[in-house]
């Protein structure tokens, strides 16, 4: 898969390797089941055309640009987890487009031109809910008028679950506040975040790589996998960084500098050592 990282200064130098496509529209953080559903509704399209499946996304966060607070996002991802993501749904070329003041006056007319047609983009695949141009204007329903009948518009029907809209927004809420157990039905499984063991004689630690969002203090049972080698284990998290602490020390998973990864199913207590101070492993340690 190709990354791109489009701005309206260097937007022109890339039009002439474009090839016709169908193009995935939206921020895709965490890439949960309501994104998933996009992007396999545009590999349908793009296998059926025999065109090439693309994928545009904005960067930062166009909530962290236009909201009057400029509250920061805390992601669910890193940019280069969710290209790998993209990549293994079958995206070929992932185009992300800065998000400034400039690119969310654009109108909606603009866009189209500037991004989509200028792009050789053929059907643009996108949520119901997708809005694109300044203050949101356009929409699904009205891309191919916006194009001048020549970019087909195929809008995603909401995906939800227990009746609610699945969405990054609402997963974020889940995580922070600890419902790690029903995180999965959302995104399909379970929260992984990456990090790297810092490992001496009397802990074991992880600290997660930028751009993760962290559940709240409190001890969880989460999986460590390296590669195809997965155990369980019990961390606690605390206030302070946050930290990740292991409960376990003898497990070669948890070697010093090793990058893991770690998949949140469960939390066991929000108190900080009630559970840990159970936990065998940690007992025999002490
Ligand atoms: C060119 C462009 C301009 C936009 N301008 C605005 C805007 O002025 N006001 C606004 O609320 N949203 C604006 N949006 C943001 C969209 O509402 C939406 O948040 C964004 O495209 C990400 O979509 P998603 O959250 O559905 O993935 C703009 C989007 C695009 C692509
Ligand atoms: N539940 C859903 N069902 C159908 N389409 C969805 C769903 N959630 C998002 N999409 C679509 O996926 C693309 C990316 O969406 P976006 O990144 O805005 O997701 P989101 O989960 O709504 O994000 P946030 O909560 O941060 O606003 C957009 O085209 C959007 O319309």
């Amino acid at each position: 898969m190709e990354v791109i990282y489009v701005n309206k200064s260097n937007r022109h130098t890339f039009l002439a390797a474009n090839e016709p496509s169908v193009i995935a529209l939206g921020f895709f953080d965490g890439v949960h089941l309501g994104h998933q559903q996009v992007i396999k509704e545009a590999k349908k399209i793009a296998d059926e055309k025999q065109l090439q499946l693309a994928c545009m996304s904005f960067f930062p966060h166009p909530k962290e640009v236009l909201k009057r607070d400029k509250k920061k996002i805390q992601y669910l991802m890193p940019m280069i987890v969710k290209q790998r993501i993209l990549k293994s749904l079958g995206v070929k070329k992932f185009y992300i487009v800065q998000f400034d003041q400039d690119f969310a006056s654009l109108t909606p007319e603009q866009f189209v031109q500037n991004y989509l047609l200028d792009f050789e983009v053929k059907y643009a695949v996108a949520g119901f809910d997708f809005n694109y141009g300044q203050f949101g204007k356009g929409n699904m329903n009205r891309i191919k008028e916006d194009s001048k009948g020549l970019i087909e518009g195929i809008k995603v029907e909401k995906v939800e679950f227990g009746g609610e809209k699945i969405s990054s927004t609402l997963i974020r809420k889940l995580i922070s506040s600890g419902k790690m157990d029903i995180v999965h039905r959302y995104l399909g499984e379970h929260y992984h975040i990456q990090g790297k063991i810092f490992s001496t004689k009397n802990s074991v630690e992880v600290v997660a790589s930028p751009y993760y969002l962290l559940p709240p203090p409190g001890v969880y049972e989460v999986t460590v996998s390296k590669g195809d080698e997965i155990d369980n284990q019990v961390v606690l998290v605390t206030q302070e960084t946050p930290k990740i602490i292991f409960s376990a020390h003898n497990n070669r998973l948890l070697a010093d500098q090793e990058d893991i990864h770690i998949g949140w199913i469960k939390r066991l207590s929000p108190g900080m050592f009630t559970i840990l101070e159970e936990q065998p492993s940690l007992s025999q340690e002490a």
